[in-house]
């Protein structure tokens, strides 16, 4: 058995779209004699995942991820390129790959939104024609796993949304996919209910070698979850790195946290170019060194020259300012 996953090769999607004219005789126009428009979705995508790995899938809106996932699962035809899902060309071979693979997305529900979960877990192991007894045991054990017991007889659109995404991601891992699809796992969800989420996936994740490929707008899960990023914009890879590096290359941009001897005199703070003093707390002071203007040890220096420092730390800065920078500024 091969070790990778996931592993497409110049992978595109072109949509032919109709063109709107402006305006009534415009839209008469555009009924009679319609233009078309190419729309280059997804742009060669060359991706490798392995067995098992995490990988967060990122990007701002129309940037690609939904069509990518779609040609993954099978759902759609790519324009040209190849892919390879657990061995099996998605849009050809769509239903052997659904029995394989598996997907939660935030903003929609796989369960019966009548029906209680039990009923839901039922189905999905007929759909699946999963063994019944082994199907029994998996259940039994996915749901005090989940800790589903209080929700498992009361109907789904009675449940929370923290309730009901428990309920979402037990019942995707019920056929045991080898690959999972996360889109937005935890949107809308506390903090609580986020952390127990992810413990979840890390833990079947590593007893089970499940491979996830996830997308969230949520620092945390891709901090918590993924060891690898791949950033998509316009189509294509911007960027394919360990989430560690993706933090250094992104921003190149470092935090040092100091806490100075009392009495220090916060005007002598360094304003030289590429640094940034983004917090003054008591004798805590935090300051963003931009590494394409200067350097750490020039920064380090100069605060040296100046203050009695009792503690110096440098750090990436966090993932939250990474993920608002891919998403918000349009991939930088
Ligand atoms: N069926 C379609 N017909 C025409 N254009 C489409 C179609 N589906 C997607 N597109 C276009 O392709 C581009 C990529 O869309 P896609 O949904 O894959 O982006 P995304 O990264 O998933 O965005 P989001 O984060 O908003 O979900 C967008 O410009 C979108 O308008």
């Amino acid at each position: 058995m091969t070790m990778v996953a996931l592993q497409t090769h110049a992978l595109s999607k072109i949509f032919t779209v109709k063109q709107k004219r402006a305006g009534l005789t415009g839209s008469i126009r555009s009924l009679i004699k319609p233009q078309w428009e190419e729309k280059i979705a997804v742009k060669g995508i060359d991706l490798t995942v392995q067995r098992g790995e995490m990988v967060a899938f990122l990007g701002p809106n129309g940037a690609g991820k939904s069509t990518t996932i779609k040609m993954l699962t099978g759902i759609l035809h790519p324009s040209s390129g190849e892919a390879q899902v657990l061995g099996l060309t998605p849009w050809r071979e769509r239903a052997k790959l659904a029995y394989r693979i598996g997907a939660v997305f935030g903003q929609k529900s796989q369960l019966w939104y009548h029906l209680p979960p039990i009923d839901t877990f039922d189905l999905i192991s007929r759909i699946y024609e999963l063994d019944r007894s082994e199907y029994a045991a998996r259940r039994n054990d996915l749901i005090e796993r989940f800790e589903l017991g209080p929700y498992l007889n009361i109907p789904v659109r009675k449940l929370s949304l923290g309730e009901r995404m428990r309920c979402e991601i037990a019942v995707s891992f019920l056929h045991r996919p080898q690959l999972l699809f996360l889109d937005e796992p935890t949107i809308g969800l506390d903090v609580v209910v986020k952390q127990r989420i992810r413990e979840l996936i890390r833990e079947v994740n590593k007893e089970e070698g499940t491979t996830v490929f996830l997308t969230s707008h949520d620092a945390g899960d891709v901090e918590e979850l993924c060891s690898r990023a791949v950033v998509i914009h316009h189509g294509g890879i911007l960027l394919d790195a360990p989430v560690d590096r993706l933090k250094r290359e992104v921003l190149s941009r470092k935090i040092i946290s100091l806490t100075l001897a009392s009495g220090f005199d916060p005007t002598m703070l360094p304003s030289q170019v590429g640094t940034e003093v983004l917090k003054v707390e008591g004798r805590r002071v935090k300051i963003a060194v931009d590494l394409q203007q200067t350097d750490i040890e020039a920064v380090l220096g100069s605060l040296i020259g100046r203050f009695r420092l009792e503690d110096v730390t440098v750090e990436d800065p966090p993932m939250e300012e990474i993920i608002t920078h891919i998403y918000g500024s349009g991939g930088g």
